[in-house]
């Protein structure tokens, strides 16, 4: 493998201090293919754009030398706070990785602040495209089975290898014209947020809430390759539904409920269609003890394998009769913005919504309703720094209301946008020389759906690439091609590691995942983070998405009702779920290691006794009743100040009254008196 030292360009992260921290650009040569790819951008031409997750957006590209087609995985080094020297490992690993269910990298190289990775191209898209496109109940169990064996056997190559994938899920299987199956995102988007060496990886977790095994969630207990396997039973329900279990739940609702909850699984009754071996095989992955889990390696002796289908049956077959990937992302993304404009609540409306609901019924519907409040207005917060001190394990689900939406995406249209970031909404910065082609590109394929679509596509271009990108490397738009239902979570080695490490202190959320330990909160303060994809479109925007702190500051203005109940209902989402939680993680602690923990000032000092827990469910009502009371007084001055502003616009309307009527007779020549 050759390297070649030549730094192309600098990117401005702000790790990037010390003298190892650029990457290398490397080109290589695929481990399966002899031709080499080489490191300059002017190589690649990008046509389109074929996919998008919770780190990068992945074009389909021309590699000019020979003309072969490609994929260009561009990850915005800007939304990580990562050490460069991690990724430049990690991406060497990945070079290494050889396997025909794989999916591996030819080379990779830094434009300005994306680290564009070359791949093949996987000419069908991911599984969970395919079945958002085609597929919304899940796939037939032949089709599952083939699937699933060709993953298990890329599985089993990793764990041989000493990796977890860490991310398994059907938004990372690819398949190809001919039914191949791949695994892809391994390496890099691990490496992405896991700085660090390799110990420490060990001790956090990349994955996305509804995919990730109990034990990762699970304060101080390890986890190993086994993780894989739970993420892939929960892959094998994903498949056959259409999506995974508790997907349609805020993120931190599904943790609890991943810890809490029996495993899921394929119902006897209501999953009739699969076979006993196809549901046993389900069973044996999706046990919350992970030592009973089967290795890769084992799973694939099961029946239900030995069974499968050759790929090129009944993989193929799935797209026998659609349109080619790029012109499916794109009327996806038709109408995904189509479904986001008519979601929108003209704000009159909302207002009356809004002032409708009483203290009562408000609460009542927080609490009753926490797991049904749509996913796609949720966006999860979770934070140390921002909290009070007696709240330092956090969890907030902040909702965002469709006027917000609506406001963000006008205000977005006003801002002066620079050509570069407008090119730049959804994609790499990449020279205006390919740019230019790339858009053409777009043009034509856009022609393709006629008139009518033409609007749409336009609609679809002014929402989604309009959207509030611009304030920050996190404001992505709602993409239809993103990895939905997939949004990806990162968490530490269980919470209480967290709690005992300063450095670890700031939780934030990246459109989905949760990134633990971010000792420097810069590149994400400020920033704007939006959606994801896959557990829906959680947003959040540093001034509308309030704090804590910024939540009691817009109490104390005249902001309509209309801005204040979301925000108290985001307080009530927010706090009872703060509250199950701790109670939960508390609860989960041996009593020395609470009561040591209390003394030595770790955790607040929580009224829980070990020896009556009791006490703690009382102070958790307590706790309860003080916030009902406080969220109350809120409300109250809310229609209060409702009140003043309604009575402030009446007088506003008579004085605007009384100046036309008095311009209108000083144009009529009358002398007009004041009533
Ligand atoms: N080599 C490829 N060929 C074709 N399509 C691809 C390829 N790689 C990725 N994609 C498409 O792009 C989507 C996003 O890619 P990927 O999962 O690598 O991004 P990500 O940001 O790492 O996602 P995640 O949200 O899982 O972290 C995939 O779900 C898939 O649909």
């Amino acid at each position: 493998m050759a390297v070649n030292t030549v730094q192309h360009s600098q990117h401005n992260n702000k790790n990037e201090t010390n003298s190892s921290t650029l990457i290398p650009q490397m080109p290589m040569a695929s481990p399966s293919s002899s031709t080499t790819f080489s490191v300059n951008p002017t190589d690649y031409h990008l046509l389109d754009e074929v996919g998008s997750g919770s780190t990068a957006t992945v074009y389909r590209a021309i590699y000019l030398p020979n003309n072969r087609q490609v994929a260009v995985k561009c990850l915005d080094l800007d939304r990580f706070n990562c050490n460069l020297d991690d990724i430049r490992k990690e991406a060497q690993t990945l070079s290494l990785i050889d396997h025909p269910n794989v999916v591996s990298a030819y080379c990779s190289f830094v434009v300005e602040h994306y680290l564009w990775v070359v791949m093949p191209f996987m000419a069908q898209g991911s599984c969970l495209h395919l079945m958002k496109v085609a597929y919304r109940e899940g796939f037939e169990e032949d089709s599952i089975a083939s699937i699933l064996k060709e993953t298990l056997k890329a599985l089993e190559y990793f764990h041989r290898q000493g990796h977890i994938h860490r991310d398994v899920k059907a938004g990372n299987i690819l398949l190809h014209d001919n039914g191949e199956v791949k695994v892809a995102d391994f390496g890099v988007s691990a490496c992405m947020f896991d700085s660090g060496d390799r110990q420490r990886s060990r001790n956090t977790f990349v994955g996305t809430p509804c995919w990730m095994a109990p034990e990762v969630l699970q304060p101080g207990s390890g986890y190993n390759s086994k993780a894989d396997i739970w993420s892939f039973g929960i892959m094998a329900l994903e498949l056959a539904h259409g999506h995974a279990p508790f997907s349609k739940y805020p993120p931190m609702k599904v943790l609890l409920m991943t810890i809490q909850n029996a495993p899921p699984g394929l119902d006897y009754d209501r999953d009739r269609k699969f076979s006993k071996s196809f549901k046993e095989m389900v069973a044996m992955c999706l046990v919350k003890d992970q030592t009973k889990r089967p290795s890769a390696e084992k799973l694939l002796k099961h029946s239900f394998f030995k069974n499968a289908k050759p790929p090129g049956l009944s993989v193929k077959k799935l797209f026998a009769d659609l349109p080619p990937l790029w012109n499916r992302v794109k009327s996806l993304q038709i109408k995904d913005a189509d479904q986001l404009a008519q979601k929108k609540t003209p704000s009159a409306e909302q207002e009356a919504l809004s002032q409708d609901t009483t203290t009562d019924s408000l609460f009542s519907k927080c609490k009753k309703n926490s797991g049904n409040l749509k996913q796609d207005k949720f966006m999860l917060q979770v934070g140390y720094n921002d909290m009070p001190q007696s709240e330092k394990i956090s969890g907030s689900i902040v909702e965002r209301t469709p006027s917000i939406l609506e406001n963000d995406m006008e205000a977005s249209k006003t801002k002066n946008q620079p050509p570069k970031i407008l090119r730049t909404l959804s994609g790499p910065p990449v020279q205006s020389m390919m740019l230019g082609r790339s858009l053409s590109e777009k043009g034509h394929a856009f022609e393709r759906f006629g008139n009518e679509n033409q609007s749409l596509g336009e609609k679809s271009n002014r929402i989604t690439r309009q959207a509030p990108n611009l304030s920050g490397p996190l404001m992505l738009p709602n993409r239809a091609s993103a990895n939905s239902l997939s949004a990806p979570i990162k968490s530490s080695g269980g919470f209480r590691d967290s709690l005992d490490d300063k450095s670890k202190a700031n939780l934030v959320q990246i459109k989905g995942r949760f990134s633990v330990t971010s000792e420097n909160l810069e590149p994400v303060k400020g920033s704007r983070l939006r959606k994801s994809a896959s557990v829906g479109d959680w947003m959040s925007d540093s001034k509308q998405m309030p704090t804590s702190q910024s939540t009691k500051d817009s109490a104390n203005t005249n902001n309509p009702a209309s801005l204040l109940i979301p925000h108290l209902q985001n307080l009530f989402q927010q706090t009872s779920i703060q509250q199950d939680l701790i109670m939960n993680l508390w609860n989960s602690l041996q009593p020395d290691e609470a009561i040591d923990a209390s003394q030595n000032g770790k955790l607040p000092p929580l009224p829980c006794s070990p020896e009556n827990k009791g006490s703690v469910d009382a102070a958790a009502l307590e706790r309860e009743k003080l916030l009902m009371a406080e969220v109350a007084e809120l409300q109250a001055r809310m229609i209060s100040l409702t009140e003043e502003l309604t009575l402030e616009k009446l007088k506003h309307e008579q004085l605007q009254q009384q100046l036309n009527n008095a311009y209108s007779k000083e144009r009529n020549g009358e002398k007009y008196e004041v009533s």
